[in-house]
């Protein structure tokens, strides 16, 4: 326990340090410095650490939340610059490797997909909140994992958007024609949440767990029963880099958790809760599962649909 301790105190003050030069920069506009910063930053928090950042202190707290802050900003910034230089490009999508973390959303969207596969067969339309203006998630599930279906990807940026449409307007037909952008920020979405078999909320869609809560709490008023919530969130020393999705807020939105994933090693940044929308709120808890693998929840009423399994 002594060295546990002693792992996650040197591990709060590397990620201290990191942020207080973050937050010295001029910019967070991608440069050799913002660059170094930000990957010394990823190297920090991405191996599987002990940390739990919901028994910081209240200085780390405050630290953590500014930090999950100047991330959002710098992630934004990083794709509209690639986004702007790949669309400059001849065939964009023969290039689209450039992007730093082009891995990260490869593996990502067969991980969602793989999981999801297994609670929605073909899902004909799915919405994807907080698109941005280099949608990888949703162009890669087009492009590799759905063949057939429609997505509608939004955002509240129209800037965002606007580069998000001339990246994939470079798509084959089969696939812009199944892609469409809407410029709304998520609390303004109500009767259109009904249409989709699947809802997927990007990591950084709000901020704060709170935010996060509340963003559910309002899926879940609107999404049709049944349809399918994939909800990005983070596990262990990735929660300084992203916002966490508490399973008891899923579950207060009206959704029974079919199954969660944290990724081991570092082919995948985020974790990702998949989800249903329940007719009535059920109470959930888990069978017990290691924070590696993925695991199947259940109802303190029954068994959920699935097995438990551990890889
Ligand atoms: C930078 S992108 C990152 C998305 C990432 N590429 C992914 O696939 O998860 C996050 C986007 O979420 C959008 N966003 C943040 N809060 C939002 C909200 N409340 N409603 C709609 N869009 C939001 C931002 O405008 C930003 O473009």
């Amino acid at each position: 326990m002594e060295a546990e301790n002693s792992e996650v105190a040197a591990l709060v003050e590397k990620i201290t340090g990191l942020h207080a030069a973050i937050s010295k920069l001029a910019s967070l506009s991608p440069s050799p410095e913002v660059d170094a910063l930000f990957t010394e930053l990823v190297a920090a928090c991405v191996p599987s650490s002990p940390v739990d950042v919901t028994k910081l202190g209240p200085e780390a707290q405050e630290m953590r939340q500014d930090l999950i802050r100047l991330c959002s900003a710098a992630e934004g910034l990083l794709e509209a610059h690639y986004s702007n230089m790949l669309t400059a490009l001849d065939n964009p999508l023969d290039h689209l490797g450039r992007f730093p973390y082009f891995d990260n959303y490869i593996n990502l969207s067969k991980l969602e997909h793989d999981l999801l596969a297994g609670h929605v067969a073909a899902p004909a339309r799915v919405a994807f909140i907080g698109s941005g203006p280099l949608p990888f998630s949703s162009l890669f599930l087009a492009m590799y994992h759905l063949p057939d279906t429609r997505f509608d990807n939004y955002d509240r940026c129209s800037v965002a958007n606007g580069r998000a449409m001339k990246l994939v307007g470079a798509a084959d037909e089969g696939v812009r024609a199944r892609m469409a952008f809407h410029t709304a920020e998520v609390a303004d979405l109500t009767a259109e949440l009904g249409a989709y078999d699947v809802v997927f909320l990007a990591a950084l869609v709000g901020m704060t767990s709170e935010e996060k809560a509340n963003t559910i709490a309002h899926l879940g008023k609107h999404m049709a029963d049944g349809a399918v919530l994939v909800a990005r969130s983070a596990h262990g020393a990735r929660a300084f880099l992203y916002p966490v999705v508490e399973l008891d807020d899923i579950g207060r939105g009206g959704f029974q958790v079919l199954a969660v994933h944290h990724p081991a090693g570092d082919e995948v940044f985020n974790s990702f809760i998949v989800a249903r929308k329940q007719e009535h709120i059920s109470t959930v808890g888990t069978i017990g599962c290691s924070w590696q693998h993925e695991c199947i929840w259940t109802t303190i009423e029954g068994v959920a649909d699935g097995e438990m399994s551990f890889k």
